[in-house]
Order: C-alpha cells, then sequence, then structure tokens
C-alpha cells in the first residue's frame, strides 16, 4: 500500500496549492482527483468557464463599444454557442495542462479516482473502471468544494432546465430566461444573457440582492442590469420549474408563473463531503454539508484538514488557493504570516463588474466608526471617456480621524484589478494621504483612487474648516 506525507482530496484551486506548498517542503504528495475534473470545479465549470464565456460575450456583442460607436454596434449578428463555447474550452484545456505540469514537475502523484475514508488514515481510492486501492497518510486536505444543490421540486433536464454546471452544454443561446437566485452565480450569469439579447428575469427569495457589496454600487448594477432589460422579481420564492412542450415554466409561492425558453436553478450549492465519507475519519459535516475548521482549518480531526469552499464563506478561488497553502504549512510546521484576514477582496463579473476590499458604509455605521467617503467617476476620467465607460465609479472610505483607508469599492471596467491598489495600501496601513500625494500614469482608471482620495481629503477639510470658525 503506498504511503504519502499528505493525501490531497480535490484538484481545485485549495487542494493544487495545498499539495504543491507541501512538495516544496519537501514531503511526499498526492492529489485524488477524477480524471475528468483535474482543476476542480474552478477550470472545469465554474470560475474559468463562466468568465471565459463572459470575455467571449462581451467581445462579440461589441456592448462595451456602444458608447462610442453607437447602439446597433456588433462584432457578429447571430451569435451562436459554437462561437461561445470554442474559447470557453480552449482556455479550459490549457488550463488543465498547465495544471497538470505544475504538479508533475513538483513531483505531486495525481492518483485517478474518487477518495474515500476507510479509517483516520487510510483513504480508498476507486477510478472509472470500478478499480479500487487503499493509500495512506500521515496528513490528509479535504478540498473537495460543492457542487450545484438540485431540489426535487425542479424537472432539471440539462437542456431547457439547468444549474451553472449544465449551462455551458446548453444547444442554443435562448430568448428568455428565469434566473433563480440573486447569488454571484446567478447575476454573472443574467449579465451575460441580457448581454446577448436573451429577456432575463432574476426571481430572488429576499428583498435585495448581494447584499454584503456596496449598497450604492448594487443599486448602480440593477440599473446598468434594467437598462439591458433584465426584469428582477425580489421578495419571491419559487415553488416550483416545470418543463413542457411549449418550454418551461417557473411557478412562484406567490402563485405568479413565468414563462421562459430557458431556467437557470443558481441557488445556492452543497458541500461534496458526502463523497469523501468524512464520518469514517472521525468528522461530522455540518449544514449543507459543509466542514468546520480552527483557524489553522484543522477539523476535529487533528491531522485532516480542510480547505476552499468545503469550508463555506467566501468560496472563492483565491481564497481557497490560500487557504490550502497555509493548510499544508501548518501541517508540517513551516510559520505563514498572520491570520487570514480581513483584506481578502470580492470580485463580481457582472455587466459591468464590482469588486472592493474592506468594509462597507453599513457595516461601518452600524459599529459607529466614523467615516468620510471620496468618490471618482470614470466618465471624469480621460481613460474613463477612451474607454467609453461612463458609469464606472470608485469610492474609498476613509477614517474620519485616523485617515486610514477603511473599504474601496469599484464598480466598472477593470473594477476587479483596480481594487488591488486599495489593498495594497491598506494592507500597509496607509492613509488617504498616501494617495493625495501619488502621481499616478495618465490616462489611466488607477488615477481614480487619487481624484476620490482628494474627494474624501476636501470633505475632511470643509468639516475641521466649521469648527475653527
Ligand atoms: C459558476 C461559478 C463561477 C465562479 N466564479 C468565480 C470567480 O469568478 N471568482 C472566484 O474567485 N470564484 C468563483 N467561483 C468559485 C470558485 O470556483 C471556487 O471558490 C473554487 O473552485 C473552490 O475551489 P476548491 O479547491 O474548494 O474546490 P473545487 O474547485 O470545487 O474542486 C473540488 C474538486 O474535488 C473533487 N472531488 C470531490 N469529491 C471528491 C472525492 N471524493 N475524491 C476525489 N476528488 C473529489 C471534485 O471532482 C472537484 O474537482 C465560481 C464558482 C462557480 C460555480
Ligand atoms: N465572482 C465570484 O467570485 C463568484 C462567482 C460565482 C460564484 N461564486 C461563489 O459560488 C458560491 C455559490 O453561489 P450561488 O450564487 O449559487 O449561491 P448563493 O447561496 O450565494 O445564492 C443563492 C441565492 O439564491 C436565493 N434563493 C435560494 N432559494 C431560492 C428560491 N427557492 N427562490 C428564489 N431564490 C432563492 C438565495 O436567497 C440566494 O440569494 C458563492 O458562495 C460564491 O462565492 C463566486
Amino acid at each position: 500500500m503506498d504511503h504519502f506525507d499528505l493525501i490531497v482530496i480535490g484538484s481545485g484551486p485549495a487542494g493544487q496549492k495545498a499539495a504543491i506548498a507541501a512538495a516544496k517542503l519537501g514531503r511526499k504528495a498526492a492529489v485524488i482527483e477524477r480524471r475528468n475534473m483535474v482543476g476542480g470545479v474552478c477550470i472545469n465549470t465554474g470560475t474559468i468557464p463562466s468568465k471565459t464565456l463572459r470575455e467571449a460575450v462581451l467581445y462579440l456583442t461589441g456592448l462595451n463599444q456602444r458608447e462610442l460607436y453607437g447602439q446597433a454596434y456588433r462584432v457578429k449578428d447571430d451569435i451562436t454557442v459554437a462561437d461561445l463555447s470554442a474559447r470557453t474550452q480552449h482556455v479550459i484545456n490549457r488550463e488543465i495542462d498547465v495544471i497538470r505540469n505544475q504538479l508533475s514537475r513538483n513531483r505531486v502523484a495525481l492518483i485517478p479516482g474518487t477518495a474515500r475514508f476507510v479509517d483516520p488514515h487510510t483513504v480508498e481510492v476507486e477510478n472509472e473502471y470500478g478499480v479500487k486501492q487503499d493509500l495512506t497518510a500521515d496528513k490528509f486536505v479535504i478540498a473537495v468544494g460543492t457542487r450545484p444543490a438540485r431540489p426535487s421540486s425542479v424537472e432539471f433536464d440539462g437542456e431547457t432546465i439547468v444549474d451553472s454546471d449544465q449551462i455551458l452544454n446548453m444547444n442554443r443561446v435562448p430568448a428568455s430566461m428565469v434566473v433563480v437566485g440573486a447569488g454571484v452565480i446567478g447575476i454573472e450569469y443574467a449579465s451575460m444573457f441580457a448581454a446577448l439579447g436573451t429577456k432575463v428575469t432574476v426571481v430572488e427569495k429576499r428583498s435585495g440582492m448581494l447584499d454584503f457589496c456596496d449598497e450604492e454600487i448594487i443599486e448602480a448594477l440593477k440599473y446598468q442590469l434594467r437598462d439591458l432589460a433584465v426584469t428582477f422579481r425580489f421578495g419571491e420564492s419559487v415553488r416550483t420549474v416545470e418543463r413542457h412542450a411549449g418550454g418551461t415554466l417557473t411557478i412562484l409561492e406567490s402563485g405568479k408563473k413565468i414563462p421562459a425558453d430557458t431556467v437557470l436553478y443558481s441557488a445556492g450549492r452543497q458541500g461534496a463531503s458526502d463523497t469523501v465519507n468524512v464520518l469514517a475519519a472521525g468528522i461530522e459535516p455540518a449544514e449543507r454539508g459543509r466542514l468546520e475548521v480552527n483557524e489553522n482549518f484543522q477539523t476535529a480531526v487533528d491531522h485532516i484538514y480542510a480547505v476552499g469552499d468545503i469550508i463555506g464563506f467566501p468560496a472563492l478561488a483565491a481564497t481557497s488557493m490560500e487557504q490550502g497553502r497555509r493548510a499544508s504549512y501548518h501541517a508540517f510546521g513551516e510559520s505563514v504570516g498572520g491570520k487570514l484576514g480581513d483584506l481578502q477582496p470580492i470580485g463580481i463579473y457582472s455587466i459591468p463588474e464590482i469588486s472592493y476590499v474592506g468594509r462597507t458604509e453599513n457595516q461601518l455605521t452600524s459599529e459607529n466608526v466614523p467615516f468620510e467617503v471620496g468618490v471618482s467617476r470614470y466618465r471624469e476620467l480621460a481613460r474613463g471617456a477612451i474607454l467609453g465607460d461612463s458609469y464606472g465609479i470608485l469610492k474609498l472610505l476613509v477614517h474620519a480621524e485616523s485617515r486610514e483607508l477603511l473599504g474601496v469599492h469599484v464598480f466598472g471596467t477593470n473594477a476587479t484589478e483596480l481594487v488591488h491598489i486599495g489593498q495594497m495600501v491598506m494592507g500597509c496601513g496607509g492613509t488617504v494621504d498616501f494617495l493625495v500625494d501619488a502621481v499616478f500614469n495618465y490616462p489611466t482608471l488607477a488615477e481614480s483612487y487619487k481624484v476620490a482620495a482628494l474627494d474624501a481629503v476636501n470633505k475632511m477639510r470643509a468639516i475641521a474648516r466649521v469648527t475653527l470658525l
């Protein structure tokens, strides 16, 4: 029976980084993964296909160029699924190749199959031909991620009623679509299909959406999506989704019926802890199949770690990678930096995109932290005019006394890239004055930091002036 220092179960971002970190520490590591899922949900059905699809949609529809060339501007008139999926498949294949290469050059064994715990130090791996082998290890990292939640009241058929895995295999761009759940997945796909000209209705049981983001920015997003003919039904729960010869019918608890060509059911995800039989290792799964861990990512069984989506919020690729690295370092006695803190950025690839780091205005208000807001609008930046982005906005939240940066919220072109400038300033304990004094390239969107910083400082000066007189 093969024995390893570390066995990682799952090859998504969390598992990959856990295994490579162990290998770099000179440990014998293995990753167990199903043959057709190397790279995890991230590469095969989640982040990478959805982000590539978004890029293809933006390019082919010419949406971002319409402010400059007119509302009729298109790169291609009849966009087909083949146009969209060619790019997606190319990127997926390339990314899988990169991961296989990285694992192999670091001498991490990639073992095909599904792993199940037999006891706390042994897993049984079964490959696609039903061949089984037992493997043992000193330490384990469970990085098995999640799968879409599939309630029995929804008649999934993989073609007209789909989850976020199946949407990638649709055979045509639908004329109308209901998106159930206004979480990140629902809103990203609603944006893409709306951009393609699909008439989208979003049904969400809460009274709003993405409530962890800046309220003003979510208002701006809703405005932009409504402009693309998206209808929102907030405060409405879906009772059932039915499939009929003439299309689908989404029936709400309120009695409303919404007809559409296609339904995307994106109302949450279920942890995959059941696939790995954690009970045999002595671990009790929590709600929705998630695993509970301490700050070192150890489960209730010390030598078994869990990282990535399986441990819940924030369930993002970048955070998952860092959790994987930290788990391995801890397992093999290597020190890591401070606690994985609050400075993890969130990026939402809606159209337009959103990103933020730090706290929101609502959080600061509820915590009684005095703050000032500095705003920069892309329409006043030369780069904004060159790009044809008139809606973009960058907001800085600045402590009214210490002048520290408490939050950065960006909406518009390159938001998910721009946010990192603020993240770095915050990470180094920088104040708004650093941004006021900094010189940025011109014309850039990064210049928005200086404009917003000056705005915040001007407002703070106005307050100071009132009290001085
Ligand atoms: C549609 C969509 C879009 C997304 N977009 C973004 C985005 O833009 N940015 C972002 O940061 N995040 C995004 N995410 C989230 C991101 O994909 C996840 O945070 C990330 O993939 C989690 O990584 P992970 O390592 O926990 O596991 P996953 O990527 O979920 O991979 C887990 C792997 O474990 C394997 N596995 C499960 N059980 C077993 C077993 N018993 N034996 C062996 N292997 C097993 C599975 O086959 C799978 O390959 C998106 C997710 C979805 C669904
Ligand atoms: N850009 C990114 O970083 C990105 C992109 C996509 C996904 N993700 C990750 O994937 C995870 C899963 O995303 P998600 O959007 O599926 O889940 P989610 O749990 O965030 O959202 C599901 C939404 O569906 C609603 N809902 C549930 N049941 C409903 C019903 N019967 N009728 C109407 N509405 C209902 C919920 O209120 C919720 O708002 C998230 O944690 C996210 O972090 C990240």
